[in-house]
């Protein structure tokens, strides 16, 4: 082999607005418009997730520079906090190290956090260093990222759609829709009967033959969520989705047992590692793993957290994050299709889903991908340098 770039130097920069952070909009947005969460029993914080701080952390993005002046770069959630551990205590395991040293920088970042970290914003923050990891690897040797995971095994990605809008979304050519909830058990029966209102508004105008789905961001107990599936089984909702808070996975597994033949259970874009999803493989808790790409451990964590699902029939459909998501799906038999978050404040286009920060970002065409809008070097996007980069921390 010929002899591969060190890494020079890595750097942490924050930003705001939209991008990584994709709660962070600005107001009069979907995603931001009374939906259900954890912190809808207090009135005060019921109408934004905002007014309670979903978008307080902002983007983190990570540089990597490689002794032959190739650059990796990747954006999560992590902001300044993030900025704060890349500088001051994950550096020192990344400079110097070899461009493809990348499980045992892993290993390293991991085991070097364990007495603060596991989960939350150190594992976004790892999750963010691997992603740059890869990208500069792949850049290196330039190919894709996707190439490097043992490629792609189908010609083209197919997605569903996360947004208001469904009916928007099917005629946009996506596979299905999934609604965010609006309403959690603080508003009772009233609350209830509007959530089935609107799934039974969307099914009529979307018809039979397109994909439902209920996103409930962590936001229901067992015996609502029991209530809603069932209920909503009139209007065929395909999945319910993070019903409960993500520690609950014995909560998990009753849902599991209670919702309606047929009916799937899905969650885990707030889990973490091998070993939170091995939790909710052998407690049986859902039937559809979703972690985040950029919050699981990134993509070397996510390896192995499929290869655990697959072992045990299970798919593997990432949440959000664009690219990231993209080169990993279009490689593994387990995840057959993938998610678009609609951006676009009324969900009524396709925008990118981390605009306006990466340059080149693919988009679906008809609620399809094809593997080679994927065929650039590394992720294949550029950070857009009109964005206000602020590095906080140096080392
Ligand atoms: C719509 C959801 O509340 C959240 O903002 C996104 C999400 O959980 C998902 O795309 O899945
Ligand atoms: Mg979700």
């Amino acid at each position: 082999m010929s002899k591969m770039p060190t890494i020079k130097q890595v750097r942490a920069f924050t930003l705001r607005g939209g991008g990584a952070d994709y709660h962070d909009q600005k107001g009069g947005h979907w995603i931001d418009d009374h939906i259900a969460t954890p912190m809808s029993k207090y009135p005060q914080y019921r109408q934004s997730r905002q007014s309670f701080g979903i978008n307080v952390l902002g983007t983190l993005v990570v540089e990597i520079e490689a002794s032959d002046g190739t650059v990796g770069f990747s954006v999560t959630t992590g902001g300044e906090i993030g900025c704060w551990i890349v500088e001051k205590h994950l550096a020192r395991f990344l400079e110097g190290a070899c461009v493809t040293d990348i499980e045992k920088l892993w290993d390293q970042m991991f085991n070097a956090t364990l007495y603060y970290g596991r989960k939350g914003v150190v594992i976004n923050t790892i999750s963010g260093v691997d992603l740059a990891l890869w990208d500069l690897l792949a850049k290196v040797r330039g190919e894709p990222v996707h190439a490097l995971l043992g490629g792609a095994v189908r010609d083209e990605l197919v997605f569903y759609a996360t947004g208001a809008r469904p009916d928007l979304a099917k005629q946009m050519g996506f596979i299905g829709g999934k609604l965010p909830l609006h309403h959690g058990p603080a508003e009772r029966e009233e609350g209830l009967r509007k959530n089935l209102e609107l799934l039974g508004d969307m099914r009529q105008r979307v018809g039979d033959d397109f994909w439902l789905m209920y996103d409930c961001w962590m936001s229901l107990d067992v015996e609502y969520a029991t209530r809603l599936a069932n209920a909503a089984a009139e209007f065929d909702l395909k999945w319910i989705e993070e019903a409960l808070p993500p520690d609950d996975y014995w909560g998990y597994a009753e849902l599991r047992r209670n919702v309606p033949s047929g009916m799937l259970v899905t969650t885990g874009e707030h889990e973490a590692t091998r070993w939170g999803f091995r939790m909710l493989l052998e407690m049986e808790c859902c039937d559809i793993l979703q972690p985040d790409v950029g919050w699981c451990g990134g993509i070397t964590e996510l390896l192995k957290i499929s290869a655990l699902a697959d072992a045990r029939g299970k798919l593997v459909v990432p949440h959000g994050s664009s690219v990231y998501s993209y080169h990993f799906v279009i490689t593994r038999q387990n995840s057959p299709f993938a998610e678009f978050l609609m951006m676009a404040p009324q969900a009524d286009k396709v925008v990118p889903m981390f605009s306006p920060q990466l340059l080149d970002e693919p988009v679906p065409v008809n609620g399809r991908m094809r593997a080679s809008a994927l065929d650039a070097p590394g992720f294949g996007v550029r950070l857009n340098p009109a964005c206000d980069l602020h590095r906080p921390h140096t080392h």
